[in-house]
């Protein structure tokens, strides 16, 4: 039988809610999500043992492209195959992904990494995995609260197995950290095994379904084998074996900022396709007087708030592709033995993480907003979208620490190129800021690409020369850099913005000699709109750093509003080709056949409060303080 993943998906009942979530409680929703996934999870199983045939191979992305729909908020077992599968599969031995990979598996897992007093700083990790050689087994150990595990997706109640990020302990000697499989509680019972503390954490502002949890261990056994011995182990007699970089146990770090990138041009182009639709059925106020209310698409305000955001969820489509393609390549070098490309991954990773999730936090905000009051509606889905992707921004590394990883990069070419030694080509530029070699501006993709260069070169020069001033005074590195770190980080936005202006453009123009003339002039309107937005914002970093003028500053803002024009009669065909199914979307504001007000309605009628003409509360609180006395 031939079906696509999607109906068939669709036809099961029992995932699309009849009850919205926000009337369930912390624990109902948290149950009507379990539900759901293990329905979702056998169909993946279903799919991944060949008992359903498709006609959609894409299957995990396109399973995971309607789940939004079926969860509304976030799948419970999101770490499980986000992260645990991929941990194993990537770090775990080739004997070891036998034994653990098996598609009926008992594990449901997740990755247990955060600490309650330490998050972004691991090498601070407290919990321990100590070697016993008598045994043959480590044994994990959480020795006070600040080292409970805290936070993981799924460890609350549904997680039966975690990968533990913990400080390896070998005769007295610390290892540094490494990855452990540790099973938590019975597969058949489901209770906490002996020396296993868990829980879970509460209600967020997001993530409600997410089961995210606590979990401390006290002095709990594993066999040695559990430790994921890909690229570093540990022998029967406590030898232990180095990695080729020690810096392969993060790599699931790695990988999923890599992934995230993705992920949010997904959630960016679900708010675009909100707000644009709603703009073009909201009709409010007038232009002309005497003339009707126009559709609140139609001004030019409106256009500046939402066009940014069709514009950026292809941004980080095409640069998610892009760094997806390089972790493939890099990864295949790694397993060549070749790190040399490792350094370069991580620090793009990190920016294009950082300013991937802020800029889709601040325009999905920016979307819910452009929506007025009916955006504030828990029915326009706008306030989840938002819930969700802001988390981004904090967890998988947060903003300023990972701006902070891609600034020790720059640093270390600026460095290079202060001292006039050889550059990598991606670097030459710096090389032609120290020499003045300025290009004219010119008001073009082009320019505003080698503006942007300049800004990067001008940042990282300029937070170089503090650093070197303040040990220049005497201070020791750590506080030199500390002390310049508003300027680094500064310097690694703009490296991230360059990339993504750089990368975009290149690869629309390439794009649009492969399609239709008339698409390719829209893709084209789109990512100069995207380019010309950013160097309008960051105009002031091009005054100072670039050749730009203000009488140039002052095109651009034409032309910025040109496109915004030529863009107008589009938009909504823009945002129907992300071709967003309403099960999906879940939004009374961006549904495909425009009956907003109907709808709101519709989802208005099924709140709790409009069971009873007249709420017991009247009689019980309301009527013996406003009748007292009057009969
Ligand atoms: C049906 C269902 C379908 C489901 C489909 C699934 C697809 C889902 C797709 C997307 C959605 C995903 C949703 C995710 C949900 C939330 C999950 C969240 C999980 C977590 O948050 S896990 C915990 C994350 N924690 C962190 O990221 C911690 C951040 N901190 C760090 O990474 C490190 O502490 C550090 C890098 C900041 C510092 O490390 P350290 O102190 O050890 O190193 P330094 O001294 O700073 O640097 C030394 C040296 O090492 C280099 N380095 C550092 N890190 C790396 C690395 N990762 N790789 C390579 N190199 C690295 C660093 O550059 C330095 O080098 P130099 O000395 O500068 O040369
Ligand atoms: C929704 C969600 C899901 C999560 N899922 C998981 C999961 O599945 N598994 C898991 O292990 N973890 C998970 N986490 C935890 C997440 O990885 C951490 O919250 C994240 O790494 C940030 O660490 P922290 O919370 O300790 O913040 P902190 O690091 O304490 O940050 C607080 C502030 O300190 C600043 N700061 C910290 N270090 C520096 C520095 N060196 N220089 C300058 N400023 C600094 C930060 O910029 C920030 O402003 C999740 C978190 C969230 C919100």
């Amino acid at each position: 039988m031939m079906i696509h993943t999607n109906n068939y998906i669709l036809n099961i009942k029992e995932l699309w809610d009849d009850v919205p979530e926000e009337y369930l409680s912390h624990k109902e929703r948290y149950e009507n999500a379990i539900k759901k996934a293990f329905i979702v999870l056998k169909v993946l199983r279903q799919l991944h043992t060949g008992n359903i045939q498709i006609t959609d191979h894409r299957t995990p992305t396109n399973v995971y492209s309607i789940q939004d729909g079926i969860f509304r908020n976030v799948n419970p077992l999101l770490i499980h195959i986000g992260l645990f599968w991929s941990t194993i599969a990537a770090q775990a031995s080739t004997e070891q992904q036998a034994e653990w990979l098996q598609p009926d598996s008992s594990m449901i897992g997740t990755y247990v990494q955060t600490e309650l007093g330490h998050g972004s700083f691991i090498r601070g990790i407290e919990t321990t995995a100590t070697y016993d050689s008598t045994t043959d087994e480590f044994i994990l150990h959480t020795p006070r609260l600040s080292a409970y595990k805290w936070w993981p997706g799924g460890l609350g109640n549904t997680a039966n197995a975690c990968l533990v990020m913990a400080q390896l302990y070998i005769n007295g000697t610390c290892h540094g950290l490494h990855i452990f499989l540790a099973q938590i509680r019975d597969f058949d019972t489901h209770k906490p095994l002996p020396g296993i503390k868990v829980g879970e954490i509460g209600p967020k502002m997001g993530f409600n379904t997410a089961d995210n949890g606590f979990l401390g261990f006290d002095n709990h056994r594993i066999p040695r084998t559990n430790m994921l011995m890909k690229n570093v182990q540990v022998l029967r007699d406590g030898t232990y074996v180095k990695p080729k970089h020690d810096k392969l146990t993060y790599g699931s770090m790695l990988l999923t900022r890599v992934t995230l990138i993705s992920d949010l041009a997904y959630q960016l182009s679900k708010a675009a396709t909100i707000a644009v639709r709603y703009s073009a059925v909201r009709r409010q106020s007038p232009i002309k007087s005497n003339e009707p209310e126009r559709q609140i698409l139609d001004f030019v305000s409106q256009q500046h708030k939402l066009f940014i955001t069709i514009a950026s969820s292809h941004v980080y489509r095409v640069v998610g592709l892009w760094m997806w393609n390089s972790h493939k390549r890099v990864t295949a070098d790694i397993h060549e033995g070749n790190m040399g490309q490792l350094p370069e991954l991580h620090a793009l990773a990190c920016c294009l993480k950082a300013i991937s999730s802020r800029d889709a936090s601040a325009l999905v905000e920016q979307c819910r907003l452009a929506c007025g009051g009916h955006g504030y509606m828990m029915a326009s889905n706008l306030p989840q979208i938002y819930a969700y992707t802001t988390a981004a921004v904090t967890y998988e590394g947060e903003y300023t620490v990972l701006l902070l990883q891609t600034a020790r990069y720059l640093v270390k070419f600026w460095r290079l190129a202060a001292e006039h030694k050889p550059l990598p080509q991606n670097f030459a530029y710096f090389e032609d800021y120290i020499k003045k070699n300025f290009e004219q501006w010119r008001n073009s993709p082009e320019g505003i690409i080698e503006g942007f260069k300049a800004i990067v070169a001008g940042k990282t020069k300029a937070a170089y020369d503090t650093l070197q001033c303040n040990l220049r005074n005497g201070r020791e590195f750590e506080e030199a850099w500390n002390m310049a770190s508003v300027q680094l980080t500064n310097a690694s936005e703009a490296y991230a913005r360059s990339l993504l202006c750089e990368v975009f453009w290149k690869e629309t123009v390439q794009l649009s000699t492969k399609v239709s003339k008339s698409l390719a002039i829209v893709l084209e309107q789109l990512a100069e709109l995207y380019l010309m937005y950013w160097a309008l914002e960051k105009h002031g970093d091009l005054l100072l750093y670039s050749t730009i003028s203000r009488n140039d500053i002052e095109a651009l803002q034409s032309r910025y509003e040109e496109l915004l024009a030529l863009i107008r009669p589009n938009a909504v065909g823009l945002v129907d080709a992300f071709d967003i199914r309403d099960e999906v979307l879940c939004s009374t504001l961006g549904a495909y056949d425009g009956r907003v007000y109907e709808r709101m309605m519709e989802e208005a009628s099924k709140s709790p409060l409009n069971e009873d003409v007249v709420n017991e509360s009247f009689h019980k609180y309301i009527r013996p303080v406003t009748m007292k006395n009057k009969l």
